[in-house]
């Protein structure tokens, strides 16, 4: 009786049941998708890792270590370090540090469904970087984040563009084009002060090189840099399958004193005395600018834009930390002083 009503009912109206079928055939392939990409995936890729003997945290479905990342992060925030202290893996990636403690150098964590293996190593560093087939290329954000960003954020950068725009009309693209003569002609100036005052100050530029290099070394801006296997490559006598996230931890490579020496955490500019090249026996021990292919553009302009700032300073005054002043390194993308850097300026 119900049969024939029901057949009654698909011959009545056939696209329903077209419709119908075409939704759970949708849902089907979502929840394959979903198993596939946070279980299916990541138990894959945590076998062959294991396999090779490699130690890392349990994987936790959807976030893996993301959750707890930011909770150590947000304890660790709570201390601030010692006036003086250089050691600020502990404060700025707990997660990062405890990793190593338990599992040793080359481990690995997870970054929601991804593993995230750490390369400490200077020389597989260089490998990596120097990379110009795209085979450890940078990580993509995945689409589905970028879908929930642009959901979330879309009305606040909407915001932000018009705002910018009313307020301040030196966003408009035809401001910018008329700005860019000016922009040389300061550039030029900028560097003809700068060449006058070198062959004034003689040696003065090769202490002020030393100690950015130095504060590049203990504070670089950008604490670890992201690539990611495309398909598998063989690395240090490990085959890492493709999908896999290797960390190059820029701040711990920069302060290992299996590399640097037992000063590794202290700050000693003259290091730095003989050139980069000759600092350590590693090459690429020190890339606060990445390295390879991708390495920073911007690198020279910003060197020279610290040294012309820190001369200028230098000539006209002495300065010293403030008493108010708290030694609390942290990251917002970048590494910077959780509470800014308060400094006494004193006339010469
Ligand atoms: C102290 C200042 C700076 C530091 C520490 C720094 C650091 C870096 C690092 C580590 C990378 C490589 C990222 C990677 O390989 O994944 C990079 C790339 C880049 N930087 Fe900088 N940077 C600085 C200043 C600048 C400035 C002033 C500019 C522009 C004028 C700039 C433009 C770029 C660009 C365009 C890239 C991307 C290059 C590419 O992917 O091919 N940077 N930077």
């Amino acid at each position: 009786m119900a049969t024939r009503a029901l057949l009654a009912l698909r011959e009545a109206c056939p696209w329903r049941t077209l419709a119908g079928a075409a939704a759970a055939a949708a849902l089907l392939w979502l929840v394959a998708w979903s198993l596939e990409w946070a279980w299916w995936t990541p138990r894959r890729l945590d076998r062959a890792l294991r396999a090779q003997g490699l130690r890392g945290t349990r994987y936790r479905l959807f976030t893996g270590d993301v959750r707890e990342d930011a909770r150590r992060s947000r304890e660790a925030r709570t201390k601030p370090l010692p006036l003086g202290c250089h050691d600020i893996v502990p404060r700025v990636q707990p997660m990062f540090h405890d990793l190593v403690k338990e599992n040793g150098k080359l481990s690995f964590s997870w970054f929601g469904p991804t593993p995230r293996m750490m390369i400490p190593d200077p020389e597989l560093v260089r490998e990596i970087l120097s990379c110009k087939f795209g085979h450890f290329g940078k990580p993509k954000t995945a689409r589905v984040w970028k879908l929930i960003s642009n959901g979330l954020f879309y009305h606040e950068g909407e915001k932000w563009a018009k705002h910018r725009r009313i307020l301040n009309p030196a966003f408009h693209h035809e401001k910018i084009k008329r700005m860019l003569p000016v922009f040389y002609i300061c550039c030029v100036e900028m560097i003809t002060r700068w060449e006058n005052s070198m062959s004034h100050e003689g040696s003065s530029e090769i202490e002020v090189t030393m100690i950015l290099y130095e504060v590049l070394r203990l504070y670089p801006p950008v604490i670890f840099l992201n690539r990611r296997t495309c398909k598998e490559m063989e690395l240090g006598g490990i085959k890492y399958p493709a999908g896999v996230n290797l960390l190059l931890p820029v701040l711990s490579i920069h302060r290992d004193p299996t590399i640097w020496g037992k000063d590794a955490n202290e700050f000693n500019p003259e290091r730095f005395s003989e050139g980069i090249s000759n600092a350590t026996k590693y090459h690429t021990a020190f890339f606060p600018f990445g390295w390879g292919p991708r390495i920073c553009i911007g690198q020279n302009f910003a060197l020279l834009e610290a040294k012309m700032a820190l001369c200028t300073i230098l000539q006209r005054f002495s300065f010293e930390l403030s008493p108010s002043y708290t030694h609390a390194p942290y990251t917002v993308i970048t590494l910077h002083p959780e509470h800014g850097a308060q400094v006494k300026l004193k006339n010469l």
